[in-house]
């Protein structure tokens, strides 16, 4: 196997992303130095993958905080029982969390590291290919509320996120094709390369061994650190980019999808189809061409990902879309491409574009 790919995220604390095959061992290299007890944060689910990791982790006091799978985990409760281990092991400032899950546990962990003391070290190991690509890096952690997705949280970046693409071997297939949903949401937004990597590849052929797999993972992961570098609170971008908002792009209606079906729909599976709903907004709102709404179809089809949904009342959207992030007062915002790899915040568009965007969405 080739040796590992190191990108580097350059904010003010700058940290690495380390990708590769069987690289689980650099986890101590991680962690930053005098760190002496260590809690991975882990569900049960994935207890096989733990106990490798806890035994590269000799010479360190470890915890195991386990917590509930997928997005049951990112509740206030189960912050709770896990600021109640760490008070239990008499957690100090100079010991660390190490998340080994999906982005659900890694948007937890690191909103429990973010908190505890106000503030703990935290070292991701993503174990999806979603969270490899977009949840592990960049700081932002979290947990839902009745009235929605990710909406407590923090900015918390990690010391070091560790993919290692072995650990995709014994992903659900359908898991892998979402956390397709963020690759290809980057390939819009800012690397064409990756749609074309996507459009030139068998669908099946993208498996934890692939090479194509690999380029996509770096890729992505490269994207996601120039647009933290350059605006990691989401304060905005220049030159009329959206600065660190473009990572958002599909979420508006995404989350709104997530939080109407009770979170019965995969993250990237509704990024998939909230990026066809921005792109038939900006046909209406903007100037986005229909080769390009087209192509929005065409490669999330591709590989298997959803393109068109009416499982709720648009009002009912509506009502969630309302305390979006980027929202400002009463005003919606969304980001939507002018072309491709040139994301722009569009802001108060008027109800009937967006009504008619989704209607195009149910007919897709
Ligand atoms: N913080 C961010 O920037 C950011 C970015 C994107 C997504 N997210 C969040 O990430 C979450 C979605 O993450 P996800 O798609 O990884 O879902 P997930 O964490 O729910 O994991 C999906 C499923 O895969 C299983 N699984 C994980 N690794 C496995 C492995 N190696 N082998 C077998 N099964 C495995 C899990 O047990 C779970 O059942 C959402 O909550 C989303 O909001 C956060
Ligand atoms: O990192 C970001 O910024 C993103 O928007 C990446 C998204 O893929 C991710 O789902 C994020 O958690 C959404 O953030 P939110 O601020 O809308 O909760
Ligand atoms: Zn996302």
């Amino acid at each position: 196997m080739s040796a590992p790919t190191v990108i580097p995220v350059a904010t003010a604390a700058p940290y690495d992303v380390v990708v590769g095959h069987g690289v689980l061992d650099r986890l101590p290299g991680l962690l930053p130095a005098g760190v002496q007890r260590v809690a991975i944060v882990c569900p049960e689910s994935l207890e096989d993958l733990l106990e490798p990791l806890a035994d590269l982790l000799d010479g360190y006091e470890v915890v195991v905080l386990q917590v509930p799978d997928g997005e049951e985990s990112k509740d206030w409760e189960v912050a709770a029982a896990c600021w109640e281990g760490l008070g239990e092991e008499g957690f100090t400032r100079s010991d660390a969390v190490v998340t080994l899950g999906g982005g659900a546990t890694t948007d937890l962990g690191g909103f429990v590291a973010a908190t505890w003391l106000r503030g703990v070290a935290v070292v991701h190991v993503p174990t999806t290919l979603l969270a490899m690509v977009d949840a592990a890096v960049g700081g932002k952690t979290g947990i839902n509320t009745p009235a929605g997705k990710n909406l407590v949280g923090s900015f918390h970046e990690p010391a070091g996120v560790l993919c290692d693409l072995a650990l995709l071997a014994t992903l659900p297939r359908e898991e892998l094709v979402a956390g397709l949903g963020e690759v290809i949401k980057c390939g819009f937004i800012a690397d064409p390369r990756i749609l074309e990597l996507v459009e030139e590849t068998e669908p099946a052929d993208l498996t934890a061994d692939s090479p194509v797999l690999r380029e996509l993972v770096e890729r992505s992961v490269a994207v996601k650190a120039a647009v933290v570098a350059g605006d990691l609170k989401e304060k905005g971008g220049v030159d009329g980019h959206p600065g660190r908002e473009a990572l958002n792009y599909g979420h508006t209606l995404a989350h709104a999808i997530e939080k109407a079906t009770g979170y019965g729909i995969r993250h990237g599976e509704a990024v998939a189809i909230g990026c066809v709903y921005v792109a038939e907004l900006a046909a209406r709102a903007g100037e986005l061409s229909p080769e390009l709404v087209a192509r929005h179809r065409a490669a999330f089809g591709r590989v298997g990902l959803p393109t068109s949904w009416s499982g709720a009342s648009f009002d009912d959207l509506l009502a969630t879309m309302r305390v979006d992030k980027k929202s400002r007062g009463n005003q919606l915002r969304f980001v939507v491409l002018e072309d491709l790899a040139k994301p722009v915040v569009l802001a108060g568009p008027s109800e009937e574009d967006l009504r008619a965007a989704y209607a195009a969405l149910a007919g897709s």
